[in-house]
C-alpha cells in the first residue's frame, strides 16, 4: 500500500464529500435523480411557504446572473396572482433541471436540494453512501487528535442530512464542523484562507482531501496541503497531475505522525 506521511504541522482534516468521502454515482444517480424526480412535487406542496419563497427568490437572482449563458432558464417576478403560480413553478423546474444537466453548483440551487432531501433522508428513502474506508479513518484521526471538517459544494444543511443519515448511521458527531460556497467558492484561493480563519488555525495546519484538481490548486495557492483522491468513477487525471499532485486511493494510505 501506497503511504502518503501527513505534515506534522497538520492538525485539521477538511473532506470533500462528492468523489472524496461519497461515490459520484450516489450523488449523481440517487441525489440528483432524486431532485429532478421530485422538484416540481415540491414546488406545490411548500410553494405557499417562506423558506420556498426564499429559495426561488434566490434561483431568481442566479438566473438573471445566468442570462448571458447559452439555454439559461429565467423565473418571472412574483405577482399576487394565482394563475402565474403554476408558470412560475414549471420556471423553476426547467431553472433547476438546467443548472443540474450542467452540473453547476451554485448556492442557489444547493439550497433548494438540501430542502427537497430533508424528507427523503428524514423518512429513510434516501441513505448516504460513503467508501469503506471514510468512517474507520476519520474515527482513527479523531482518536489521534485530528478536528475533522467538512467543505462541499453542498450546502451546509445538505452535508447535515448526509452525514445524518446514512448506512452507517448519523456520524455528524465525528464532525468539528461544515463549510459550503457561503465561505467562497472552492476554486478560490480566497475560501481556504477564510476556513482556516474560521477554524482559527493557519492554512498549512489544514490537509484539504479532494477529488477535483482546481480546487486542489486554489487550497495550495493558499498555502493548505493537499492531496488529490482517486476514487472508482472519478474523472480521470492528466499525467502532469498524477505526477504534480500526491495522490490516495483510499484514507487509510494517509500516515498520522503521531500513528504507531
Ligand atoms: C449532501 S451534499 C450533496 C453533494 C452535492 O450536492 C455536491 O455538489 C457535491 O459537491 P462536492 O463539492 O462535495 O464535490
Ligand atoms: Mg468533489
Amino acid at each position: 500500500m501506497v503511504v502518503l506521511s501527513v505534515p506534522p504541522e497538520v492538525t485539521v482534516i477538511l473532506l470533500d464529500i462528492e468523489g472524496t468521502t461519497t461515490p459520484i454515482a450516489f450523488v449523481k444517480d440517487t441525489l440528483f435523480s432524486y431532485i429532478r424526480e421530485n422538484v416540481k412535487d415540491y414546488l406545490h406542496a411548500h410553494w405557499g411557504e417562506e423558506e420556498c419563497q426564499e429559495d426561488v427568490s434566490l434561483l431568481r437572482k442566479q438566473a438573471e446572473e445566468d442570462s448571458h449563458l447559452d439555454g439559461a432558464v429565467l423565473i418571472p417576478p412574483r405577482s399576487d396572482g394565482a394563475d402565474d403560480t403554476e408558470q412560475m413553478i414549471q420556471a423553476v423546474v426547467d431553472n433547476v433541471c438546467w443548472q443540474m444537466a450542467l452540473d453547476r453548483k451554485t448556492p442557489a440551487l444547493k439550497q433548494l436540494q438540501g430542502h427537497i432531501w430533508r424528507a427523503a433522508f428524514a423518512a429513510g428513502t434516501v441513505k448516504a453512501e460513503f467508501f469503506e474506508d471514510v468512517v474507520p479513518a476519520i474515527r482513527k484521526w479523531r482518536q489521534a487528535g485530528m478536528k475533522v471538517y467538512v467543505y462541499s459544494s453542498g450546502s451546509v444543511e445538505a452535508q447535515k442530512l448526509l452525514f445524518g443519515y446514512s448506512t452507517e448511521g448519523d456520524i455528524l458527531e465525528l464532525f468539528d464542523g461544515h463549510f459550503d460556497t457561503k465561505i467562497g467558492h472552492k476554486i478560490e484561493s480566497e475560501s481556504y484562507r477564510r476556513i482556516a480563519t474560521s477554524i482559527g488555525c493557519s492554512p498549512n495546519n489544514i490537509l484539504f482531501l479532494t477529488d477535483v484538481t482546481r480546487e486542489a490548486n486554489a487550497a495550495e495557492e493558499a498555502d493548505v496541503h493537499v492531496a488529490v483522491v482517486v476514487r472508482p468513477g472519478n474523472a480521470g487525471l492528466t499525467d502532469d497531475e498524477k505526477s504534480y499532485f500526491n495522490l490516495i486511493t483510499s484514507f487509510n494510505e494517509l500516515f498520522l505522525p503521531s500513528s504507531t
